[in-house]
C-alpha cells in the first residue's frame, strides 16, 4: 500500500486530464477545458486542418470528452488490474516477489551505495565509483543488477506478457511492457531499491533535484521488438530523476540519446548517444530531453524507474510547469502530496 506518511496523501496534477490531449486526425496536441476555450485557442488551426463543419467540431468535442474520461478512470482501472493479478496470477518466478536481496545487486552498485551512505561521503568520491557519460548533462552509468537477476526478472515479465492477465501500459508512448506496481513488484522490489539504495546515491548526485528526498516512483518495463514498438521519440519524464536499467535480451540498436534540459531546449545537434549494457543502469535527470534510437534486431527490455520527490514537484508540476492543482489519486498518484485536512500533530505532554 502506498502511503505518503502520516496525514499526507498522494495526488496527481489536474493537468493530466486537460493538457496534451492528442488529436490524431488533425495531428495536434491541445489543452482542453471546454468547447468555448477549444474554439478560442485552436479554432483557426483546426479549420486549417480540415475541422470545418459544426458536425466535425461536435465529433471532436465528443472524442476529447471521452479521452478525458479515460484518463480520469486510469487510476481506478489500474488498481482493479492490480487486485485481479494479485488474486489470480501465478508467477513463473516467485523468487522475484520476495524482498530484494543484496545478492541481486551488482557489487559495483552496492559499493557506490555503501560509499554514499558513509559519513563524509562527497560527490567526487562517488564519481570515482560510477561511469560519467556526460559531466555537463549529469548522465551516469553503473552496473545495478547481476546477470542471473536480470534473467529471472525477464523470465517473469515474459511469462506475465504471455498470460491472459489484463495489462496496463507504461505511458502514452509505449504500447508494450508492464507497470511493475500492477504485478505486485513495488513492495518487494522497487520501493526497497528506491529507499535503501537509490536515495543515498541520488542524494549525492542530484541534491538540487530532490535526490535525497525521493518519496515515490513509477516503475515500468519497456519492451521493443520487431513488429512492436521499435523506438521512442524525444521527451522528458514526469519525474525528478530516472533510472533506466537494460535487462536484455540480445539486441542491436536502441541506443538512448540525450539532449539539453527541457526547461532550456536546444537543438539536438550533437546528442549524447548511450549504448545499453545488460544489467547496467543509466542515471539522469527527468527533465533531460531523451529518446531511444530504432531497434535493429532482437528484443530489448529495460526497467525504467521514474523517481519522484514531492518536496520538489509540489511547487511546480513538470508537465504543465505551473503550481500543481492537486487531485487525489490511487497508489503513489503522480507523486504530488497534500496534507489531509483535519489531521493534527499529537504529542504527549509530560
Ligand atoms: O527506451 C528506453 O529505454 C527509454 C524509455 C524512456 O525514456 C521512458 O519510458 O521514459
Ligand atoms: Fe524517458
Amino acid at each position: 500500500m502506498a502511503t505518503a506518511g502520516p496525514g499526507r496523501r498522494f495526488c496527481r496534477c489536474a493537468c493530466f486530464c486537460s493538457e496534451n490531449l492528442y488529436l490524431a486526425r488533425y495531428g495536434l496536441h491541445v489543452r482542453f477545458r471546454d468547447a468555448p476555450q477549444l474554439r478560442r485557442d485552436y479554432g483557426a488551426v483546426l479549420r486549417s486542418r480540415g475541422c470545418v463543419s459544426t458536425a466535425d467540431f461536435q465529433q471532436l468535442l465528443a472524442e476529447l470528452e471521452q479521452e478525458v474520461q479515460r484518463r480520469q478512470r486510469l487510476g481506478q482501472e489500474s488498481a482493479a488490474r492490480k487486485a485481479l493479478i494479485a488474486s489470480s496470477y501465478h508467477p513463473a518466478r516467485p523468487d522475484i516477489y520476495s524482498s530484494l536481496q543484496d545478492a541481486a545487486l551488482a557489487p559495483e552498485f552496492l559499493a557506490a551505495v555503501e560509499y554514499s551512505a558513509s559519513p563524509g561521503a562527497d560527490l567526487e568520491g562517488l564519481l570515482q565509483r560510477l561511469e560519467t557519460l556526460s559531466e555537463d548533462k549529469r548522465v551516469y552509468r553503473v552496473p545495478v543488477f547481476t546477470a542471473p537477476f536480470c534473467q529471472a526478472l525477464l523470465e517473469e515479465l515474459e511469462h506475465f506478457e504471455q498470460s491472459d492477465m489484463p495489462k496496463g501500459r507504461p505511458n502514452t508512448m509505449n504500447n508494450y511492457g508492464v507497470l511493475l506496481h500492477e504485478l505486485g513488484l513495488d513492495e518487494p522490489l522497487v520501493t526497497p531499491l528506491r529507499e535503501r539504495f537509490l536515495q543515498p546515491l541520488m542524494g549525492l548526485l542530484y541534491p538540487d533535484c530532490g535526490g535525497g528526498q525521493l518519496d515515490s516512483h513509477r516503475a515500468f518495463v519497456v519492451k521493443y521488438a520487431p513488429g512492436q514498438d521499435r523506438e521512442l521519440g524525444c521527451h522528458y519524464d514526469n519525474a525528478e530523476l530516472t533510472l533506466n536499467v537494460a535487462l536484455g535480451k540480445a539486441f542491436t540498436g536502441g541506443a538512448l540519446f540525450f539532449g539539453g534540459l527541457f526547461q532550456a531546449p536546444t537543438v539536438l545537434r550533437e546528442p549524447l548517444e548511450v549504448e545499453h549494457l545488460v544489467g547496467q543502469g543509466i542515471l539522469h535527470r527527468g527533465g533531460q530531453l531523451h529518446g531511444a534510437r530504432p531497434l535493429g534486431t532482437g528484443e530489448r527490455w529495460n526497467l525504467v524507474v521514474w523517481l519522484r520527490a514531492s518536496v520538489v514537484r509540489n511547487h511546480l508540476c513538470p508537465m504543465c510547469c505551473q503550481k500543481p492543482e492537486l487531485v487525489d489519486d490511487e497508489g503513489f498518484g503522480d507523486g504530488f502530496t497534500r496534507e489531509e485536512p483535519g489531521t493534527v500533530d499529537v504529542c504527549a505532554l509530560t
